[in-house]
Order: structure tokens, then sequence, then C-alpha cells
């Protein structure tokens, strides 16, 4: 794993020292937003109108984040209109690549063999992370987005007036309880299980294992009130939280130390994973190949020797009970 310095690639591990042993995440850098008519979005430039066979998304199949944009793709019928490029598992001191294997999906449009290419194209002194997703505009040459919220938030809607799958997933009355959800489970679940996993003193680790248990208990107790996050009706919120939690039984309890509980003691976050896994679409998303290679393998100074463990065994297709709670939500 590596990094860009003014377009030129770097392979060097994330620097804790200067954090004490903390994780830091990285802003994402290319934050244009894709509009109906190409006006400028909340942020960047204007000139990304939505259009058929004009977008290519690059994503690797192994992040919770990368994720997130595969499944509202497939929500909203978008995989008509902007087709992939999957990068291996592996994440070595090349970064991301397409080196062939079982599920990769070539670059069909810059022809990169690395995705640090993909970055150089589109800023030829690019200095920063190179990071799955990202959002690739065939016509000006460049990347729209590379931040996986935002790209979900233009899939839900820019796409609508010509011919995305209808479905609203942010609707305008949800948008605060969303918004303050969002926010606790990207910090203390998201991304609590990554400041975890990466930390490198004790002290680090534990303020973000903590924590994140705190806040799965939490969800927990929401889910035995109603089906959903905010109620009877699915929204961003609850495919935010899904990529995590589907990750979290195979990965994050072994690999990233988050052991206090694994998701299958919690009977409704168990449930709901296995509910969202089998909405129509989404299982097609998923793949846990490259889910287990890449933490196992990729992160040797976490596990120097790359083994990928063959358990533990998980039934993501038996039944959900999910439809059982009452329709309507109870109190949050
Ligand atoms: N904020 C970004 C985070 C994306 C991200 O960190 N992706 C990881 C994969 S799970 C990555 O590509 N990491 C490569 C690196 O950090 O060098 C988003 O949500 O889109």
């Amino acid at each position: 794993m590596g990094l860009l310095v003014d377009g030129v690639w770097k392979d060097q591990w994330y620097d804790t020292k200067s954090s004490s042993g903390r994780f830091q995440r990285q802003e994402s850098r290319f934050r244009n937003w894709i509009t109906p008519d190409g006006s400028s979005g909340p942020s960047g430039s204007s000139g990304f109108r939505a259009e058929h066979d004009r977008y290519h998304l690059y994503v690797c199949y192994a992040c919770p984040w990368a994720h997130r944009t595969l499944i509202f793709r497939a929500l909203k019928g978008l995989d008509r209109f902007i087709p992939i490029s999957a990068v291996n598992w592996y994440m070595g001191s090349e970064g991301w690549t397409f080196e062939p294997g079982p599920g990769v999906i070539p670059d069909s449009v810059n022809g990169a063999t690395r995705l640090h290419e993909v970055y150089t194209i589109a800023d030829p002194t690019y200095s920063g992370r190179v990071v799955v997703p990202v959002l690739w505009d065939k016509h000006q040459k460049t990347i729209v987005s590379n931040e996986s919220s935002e790209i979900i938030r233009m899939f839900n809607s820019a796409f609508d007036g010509i011919g995305a799958t209808s479905g609203d997933y942010y609707p305008e009355a949800l948008r605060p309880e969303i918004d303050s959800l969002n926010s606790e489970i990207y910090d203390r679940v998201n991304n609590g299980v990554y400041k975890a996993g990466f930390a490198t003193s004790q002290e680090a680790y534990e303020e973000a294992v903590w924590p994140l248990f705190e806040t799965l208990d939490k969800l927990e107790a929401r889910l035995a009130r109603h089906r959903y996050l905010c109620g009877d009706r699915i929204t961003e919120a609850d495919w935010r939280l899904f990529t995590t939690l589907l990750r979290f039984d195979p990965v994050y309890v072994g690999h990233f130390k988050c052991n206090i509980r694994r998701i299958a003691d919690y009977p409704n976050l168990w449930g709901f994973t296995r509910e969202l896994y089998q909405w129509p679409g989404v299982k097609e998303t998923v793949n846990f190949q490259h889910i287990k290679g890449h933490y196992y393998q990729s992160h040797k100074t976490i596990n120097p020797t790359g083994i990928v463990p063959v358990g533990p065994e998980i039934d993501y297709a038996a039944p959900h009970g999910r439809d059982a709670l009452p329709a309507a939500g109870g109190p949050t």
C-alpha cells in the first residue's frame, strides 16, 4: 500500500506515529457532483450532467465504502448505464491493481493496470492516497468523486429523470434523523472498526473498540423496536450500516480485534444483516473471497503470514424473520 506524492507513487503504510497510535482517515479529494442538469452540487465544479454511458465506477468488492456505491447502483438500476471495473482484492506495494483473478474486472476505460494511473490521468500532480470508490467521467476524462457518501447521494436521485429505478433512500422528512444516525455510525462503527484494527497502541485500540460496541448495543435496541433504523422505511442509513455488519463476523471480529461480541450474538442486528443481504440485487454485490482475501492478505502489519481463516461458517441466506416486526415503527 502506498500513496501518490506530486503524481509519483510511493510505497508507504499508514503513519500512526504522529498520532499516538491512532489511525486517521484522509479526506477525499475529488468532490464534484453529477446533477440532472449539470449544474454544480454542494461542492466542486459544474459540468457533470446525468447521462447514460458517460460515467464509470471503479470499485473493490472488499471495501465497505465502495460496497455502498455498488448497492446504490443496483437499487437504482444504474447498472444499465454505469459500468464498473473491480480491482484485485490484494493491495500490495503497488496499491490497488487490476492483476487478473476471480472477480477482477479490468479497466475498460483507461486501460490502467494500477488504480494510481487513473488518479494521475485526472491530475498528473495528485498527492494523497489512492482509494476506491472512484466515479470517472469519460467525457472530461477526470474523476467526478472519490467520496462514497456523496456518490450514493448522486445515485439516489441524479438519474431519476433518465430512467433510474424509483426509490428515495434519503427522503426529505427523514434527513435530520438519517444525518444524525450516519454521523454516529460513521465515527463509531464504519470507521470505528478501522480505528480499532489499525491502532498501534493499546490506548488507541480501546478508545475505538468500547464506543463501537456501545453503539452496536444501542442499534440492537433500536432494531428490536422497528424493522429499519428510521422506522418501517429502509433508508441510506441502513445501507451504510449494512456494509460494516456484513464484514463484521468474517473479518472485523478476528482481524481487527472487534471481539467483545459478534453480530451473530445480536438477534436484531443479525436478522437485519440477513434481510439486507437478501434484498433484491444485493447479494450479487457481495464477494466474500475478495472481502476475506483483502483484509487478511493485504494488512501484513496485522497478519504477517497472510493466512486467511477458513471460518466462520455463516448462513446469510437463512430466513431473517424481520417481517414479523410491527409494520409501523414504534418510538425511536
Ligand atoms: N472516504 C472514502 C474512504 C474510501 C477508502 O478509504 N477506501 C479504502 C478501501 S476500504 C482504500 O481504498 N484505501 C486505500 C488506501 O488508504 O491507500 C469513501 O468513503 O469513499
